[in-house]
């Protein structure tokens, strides 16, 4: 899906956090949202996964004006495209890694049929196969960072927003979610990825420079 956010500012506690940021996130290209801490990356992300409203500027998806959709029109956009996997991971720290695998429920606390099969892959695919029955608070970050990922994967949605993904990990799982991601591209989904890990930059086919004059990289 087609991601169009024009022109889009917000004021945090009175305070200006996105001036006028433009971006287009096209399906099948990884888009990096780059700048320096607090330029406002994770805010723009936000915004984009409408779980943040803006004060100005729209945003389009596949051309409909989302701006100001309902909530539960947002649950249904939650619900039928998206997936995240956020600084705070979303993770469910008294189930089972399984269960949060399964369930959609940093969002919408909605529960999604269990498939065996596709668990075990997206669990197989983030190195946590045979962890499924481990409490999920009992993972270290870098590991509770692979379950959101797994998550993410199991529900294989059509928009994938990403924030900071390799911040907790060593160099070999930190390239093997890259590839993960690079690979939901590649199947034509879009993702967004607010990073600031130049090996991640470098998998993306497109980048964004938050908070900056120039705007558009790509
Ligand atoms: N809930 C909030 N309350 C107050 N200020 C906020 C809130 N969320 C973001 N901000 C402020 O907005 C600015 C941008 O924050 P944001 O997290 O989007 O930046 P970032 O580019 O992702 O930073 P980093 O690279 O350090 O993660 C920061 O100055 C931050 O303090």
């Amino acid at each position: 899906m087609l991601i169009e956010a024009q022109d889009i500012s917000v004021a945090i506690g009175g305070r200006p956090v996105l001036d006028g940021e433009s971006v287009r996130c096209k399906p099948g290209i990884m888009k990096a949202l780059v700048g320096a801490s607090g330029s406002g990356k994770t805010t723009l992300l936000h915004c984009l996964g409408l779980l943040l409203p803006v004060d100005k500027g729209s945003i389009l998806i596949d051309g409909n004006d989302v701006t100001r959709y309902s909530t539960s029109a947002r649950r249904r956009f939650w619900r039928d495209h998206t997936a995240f996997v956020l600084q705070d991971y979303g993770i469910m720290v008294e189930e089972s890694v399984a269960f949060n695998v399964t369930m959609q429920a940093s969002v919408i606390g909605r529960r999604v049929s269990g498939n065996k099969k596709r668990l075990n892959q997206s669990l197989e695919q983030t190195g946590l196969k045979g962890r499924e029955n481990e409490l999920a608070g009992h993972l270290s970050g870098g590991e509770k960072q692979r379950l959101a990922l797994s998550r993410a994967i199991y529900k294989d949605a059509n928009i994938l927003f990403v924030d900071e993904p390799t911040a907790s990990l060593d160099a070999t799982n930190r390239r093997m979610v890259i590839e993960l991601l690079a690979d939901f591209a590649v199947r034509g989904r879009t993702v967004i990825v607010s990073t600031h890990d130049s090996e991640m930059i470098d998998a993306c086919g497109a980048i964004h420079q938050v908070g900056s004059e120039a705007r558009h990289i790509n």
